[in-house]
């Protein structure tokens, strides 16, 4: 998909100490208007320190920081009105109904309404949206847990944000409320032209949801591009399965085609059972992360950073048996 050149987000240098601890030593990154990101990164890596500065409620240690073309610094309730923000827990208004309670929300969003945004969303047409017509009704407090982090998203999106931040998002969540999560996030990049930062653990999502994947680890960024595209930058990318007179054989590569093609070349018909798997986001991930960590901090960015978002990888030689 194309973006637009304009940048909802411009990240240069960001930097942020707690005391003497250094959580964050240089983050850069872009999003355009209308890219989905997924900030990925082991516990403690500052991926919530990261969001809660762009989205203004924690100051910086240093670097520059643009959202939607301001710093969040100086970010004024114009500003304020075009971000929509889901963080980890949020736990009040147990007494509001629901339709009460985002009817009572999306009043502060009118002002801010323009042409092509009409704030705020209506109120029963954003429960349906996340699935919880059925307990417009209902005090806050008498939700389930899956069922209240619904309601967080609900609260989040109420302003029909341009930019939208989503901390952990579908922790809780069961398969079914979880895929109609995705699904309501893609209608929000695609229909409603939304910009989206999400963190999450789960890989699978983050595949799934994001145009672009950034791993945050040992406070900077040391992946940054599609899934694929990270995929590809990792060695043994895909697993070869095969069998040959009875004989079951493994082979990693970063080139899987071209092996298959000379294994082919070699063997002809003698080669069975045929099965080439990819490396999951997961296998990509733990693999970076763990170089990283290992202190191969400089070498794994020169690896894993690809610049691109179309994420063409390095040609690299392919292996044949
Ligand atoms: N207010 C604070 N004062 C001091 N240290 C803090 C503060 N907030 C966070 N930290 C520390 O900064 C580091 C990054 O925390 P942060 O919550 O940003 O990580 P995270 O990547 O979001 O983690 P998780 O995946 O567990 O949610 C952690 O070591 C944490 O203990």
């Amino acid at each position: 998909m194309k973006f637009s050149d304009e940048l909802a987000l411009d990240i240069r240098d960001l930097r942020m100490r707690y005391g003497t601890k250094d959580v964050l030593r240089g983050v850069t990154f872009q999003a355009h208007k209308g890219e989905v990101l997924a900030l990925l990164g082991p516990n403690g890596a500052g991926k919530t320190t990261t969001i809660e500065i762009l989205e203004g409620f924690r100051m910086r240690s240093a670097g520059e920081v643009s959202v939607l073309g301001v710093d969040p610094a100086d970010g004024d309730e114009a500003w304020r009105a075009k971000l929509g923000i889901v963080l980890q827990s949020w736990r009040d208004h147990g007494k509001w109904r629901l339709r009460e309670l985002l009817a009572h929300l999306g009043s502060f969003y009118v002002p801010y309404s323009t042409e092509q945004r009409k704030r705020p969303w209506d109120p029963d047409e954003l429960l349906e949206a996340v699935g919880l017509t059925e307990h417009a009704n209902k005090k806050s407090k008498q939700l389930s847990g899956g069922q209240r982090r619904r309601l967080d998203v609900a609260i989040g999106i109420v302003g029909r944000p341009e930019l939208l931040f989503l901390d952990e998002p579908t922790t809780g969540f069961d398969p079914e409320a979880r895929r109609e999560f995705h699904d309501l996030v893609a209608r929000l990049a695609d229909d409603h032209e939304t910009t989206i930062l999400l963190t999450t653990h789960d890989l699978d999502e983050a595949e799934k949801l994001a145009d672009r994947i950034l791993i945050l680890s040992g406070g900077t960024i040391i992946a940054n591009g599609s899934a694929d595209a990270l995929s590809r930058q990792i060695e043994g990318a895909a697993e070869v399965r095969w069998t040959r007179d009875g004989q079951r054989f493994v082979h990693s590569t970063t080139e899987a085609t071209q092996f298959v093609h000379g294994l082919f070349k070699q063997y002809g018909e003698a080669i069975g059972e045929l099965e080439v798997r990819r490396a999951s986001l997961e296998d990509t991930y733990v693999t970076m992360v763990r170089q990283a960590e290992s202190g191969n901090d400089e070498a794994a960015a020169r690896v894993f950073a690809v610049q691109n978002s179309d994420g063409d990888a390095a040609t690299l030689e392919g292996h044949v048996a």
